[in-house]
């Protein structure tokens, strides 16, 4: 038989009899022009963003070193849950909460858009490995892809190429990830900019922990590494081996007595993971370090603790609103360059812009290629814009970040956005109160997923686009988890929402940097020295109880922000118990016992 000849395909830099024959079969299957192993070198990332600002896709800042703009197509520019699917073999395993097809149906039908959609394209491989390289066992993936935006990003994002293939040998495990963007060239045809697909499939195979995304270029859609293998994959391969993955930030606490604390904090897409981890601390002598913002793995140690490992290589951050008051490490990060910034304005400098960011200059051109002045109507930047950035460059990096063995989590941070009901801060009772609230954990829509924007619905443990299993079998693996452990070892767990509103709408908390208040708070009481009030909800400080010293806001509003309302809770009791009859007979009974129990406490 002879085998179709590709260029490129046959200078594979590894004996891994697994990956070659996949790579074949992909590439006999997509048709692309050329096969390109990626090793992750400068020469490399001068090659694919030379080739990106040729195709008109990168414009080269001049303004920051290293550093690209990039435009999107219009219709591709956040995460689709619509086209989000767990293909398990059985429904019953994908739960009430994704969207299911069988895997033998979905890969017929995507083998189907696969067949010559990389024709006239590159194919790149590109060997990664999600957490640190030096890990016993390093979580190893390969993403195969058409699109250099794709390449460049994954090499922020992951640690790729010559240094991940290390890691194979002959026949280490890996997680297989297709991605087409799903637009193939004709002879002589011109391509876009943004080369991408109205048909959209972003598909989950739990079983074969195997990934395959067509018709998108964007963030969570198409670098496979993040949501998909570190979420989605990566939540089932947790059940069934014992450990947690988890869309959290993990930040270090300094105390001004130079004791250190980690701390995971679960907040939906948009809600303020990214600049919780990087937060310059307002109340004197506390410092924040940073480890990871947006994925935590977590297992326990030897000693019963538990554990957690950011599995990222960069930050994939929000950028309007980020700004040198806001944020000003993530300013400090990206102004070192070697960052991709998309669907942001570009200055006529040759720099670039969002809201938030202080006074707009005279003319932009906005993230939709169209000239900007103050005056127009439109946003400059797309609410779901971002940069995309190594972890490394950020200025407040903790030394251990890279450290496989993880830091010890003492609190874990459920949180969401919520405009009324939820207090600024409450301590849960226990573990199992805990995983409660984190459960029930609610939060108005953001532009960080296609759809409506600020509708309030159930996002447990902020992971309802990302638990890749039953959702009532991961609120059972999150009580297994407490269950076998030493509760004193146990992270403490709270609930936060920075985003309460008063009668005029505005934000009765400071936020950013302000949050170091309360994380004040919640080192006190994992000490045993901060005073809290028994409330239905669980233990939330009086106003006295946070340090307000020097702060700039009324009083009454940090009470309001702290305020429990039996009224607007009797009104959220039908809400969760809705979000409960969805997950059905698999939600464990002591989450429904925890629910009858408040609406007693609720009277
Ligand atoms: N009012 C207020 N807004 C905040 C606070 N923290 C973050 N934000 C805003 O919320 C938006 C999202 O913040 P991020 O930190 O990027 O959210 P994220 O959770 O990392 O988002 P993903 O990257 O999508 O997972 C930005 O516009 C921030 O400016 C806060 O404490 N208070
Ligand atoms: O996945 C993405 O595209 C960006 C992201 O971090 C999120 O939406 O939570
Ligand atoms: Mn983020």
């Amino acid at each position: 038989m002879t085998a179709l000849t590709i260029p490129g395909l046959d200078q594979a830099p590894t004996t891994h009899q697994r990956l070659l024959a996949w790579v074949r079969e992909v590439a006999e299957l997509t048709t692309p022009d050329q096969v390109v192993w990626c090793d992750g070198s400068d020469d490399e990332w001068e090659r694919m963003t030379a080739k990106l600002v040729e195709a008109g896709t990168f414009v080269r800042l001049e303004q920051k070193p290293n550093s690209f703009w990039c435009a999107s197509d219009p219709g591709d520019v956040a995460r689709v849950e619509e086209r989000t699917f767990i293909c398990s073999q059985d429904p019953a395993d994908a739960g009430p909460t994704n969207n299911w097809m069988h895997p033998d149906e979905m890969k017929a039908t995507m083998t189907e858009l696969y067949r010559g959609s990389m024709r006239g394209r590159t194919m790149y491989v590109i060997p990664f490995c999600m957490g640190p390289l030096d890990a016993e066992k390093p979580m190893l993936g390969v993403e195969i892809t058409d699109s250099e935006y794709v390449v460049v990003s994954m090499r922020v994002m992951t640690r790729m190429g010559a240094r991940a293939l290390e890691r194979f040998g002959d026949d280490a495990d890996f997680v297989p990830c297709l991605h087409s963007v799903g637009a193939p060239l004709e002879p002589g045809q011109q391509d876009v900019p943004w080369p991408c697909n109205e048909t959209k499939y972003i598909s989950h195979f739990p079983e074969e922990r195997m990934i395959w995304s067509f018709g998108s270029g964007y963030g969570g859609n198409a670098l496979l590494g993040k949501k998909c293998y570190s979420l989605r994959i990566a939540s089932v391969m947790g059940r069934d081996e014992g450990w947690l993955a988890e869309h959290m930030l993990i930040l270090k606490l300094i105390s001004p007595e130079n004791k250190v604390y980690y701390v995971a904090a679960a907040f939906p897409s948009a809600c303020g993971k990214t600049n919780l981890a990087m937060l310059e601390p307002t109340i004197p002598g506390w410092k924040v370090e940073t480890l990871g913002d947006d994925i935590a793995w977590m297992r326990f140690g030897e000693d019963g603790r538990l554990y957690a490992v950011n599995p990222e290589n960069g930050f994939f951050g929000v950028a309007p609103g980020t700004d040198w008051k806001t944020n000003p490490n993530a300013m400090r990060t990206i102004e070192r360059g070697n960052s991709v910034f998309t669907n942001v304005a570009l200055t006529d400098d040759g720099d670039i812009w969002w809201e938030g960011m202080g006074e707009p200059p005279a003319h932009l051109t906005s993230w939709k290629k169209r000239d900007w002045t103050p005056d127009s109507e439109e946003l400059s930047s797309h609410p779901n814009s971002r940069y995309c950035v190594p972890i490394e460059q950020c200025p407040i990096v903790a030394p251990e970040w890279q450290d496989p063995k993880g830091v010890p989590i003492s609190a874990i941070l459920f949180g969401g956005r919520r405009a009324t009901t939820i207090p600024l801060v409450t301590e849960s009772r226990d573990w199992q109160h805990g995983v409660f609230m984190g459960a029930t954990l609610s939060s108005e829509t953001t532009a960080a997923a296609v759809g409506q924007v600020g509708v309030v619905r159930r996002d447990p443990m902020a992971m309802l686009p990302f638990i890749g299993y039953h959702a009532g079998d991961y609120f059972q693996h999150w009580i297994d988890t407490g269950k076998g452990a030493d509760a004193t070892k146990l992270p403490r767990i709270f609930y936060v929402n920075w985003f309460r509103r008063g009668e005029d709408k505005r934000f009765l908390w400071p936020g950013f940097g302000e949050n170091s208040r309360v994380l004040k708070w919640v080192v006190e009481r994992l000490e045993g020295r901060a005073p809290a009030v028994e409330t239905p909800i669980g233990y939330v400080p009086t106003a006295e109880a946070i340090d307000l010293e020097g702060l700039d806001a009324p009083v009454a509003d940090i009470e309001a922000a702290l305020a429990v309302d039996p009224e607007e809770w009797k009104a959220e009791i039908p809400l969760i118990e809705e979000w409960f009859a969805k997950i059905g007979d698999k939600l464990p009974t002591s989450l429904r016992d925890e629910l009858e129990a408040l609406k007693q406490r609720l009277g």
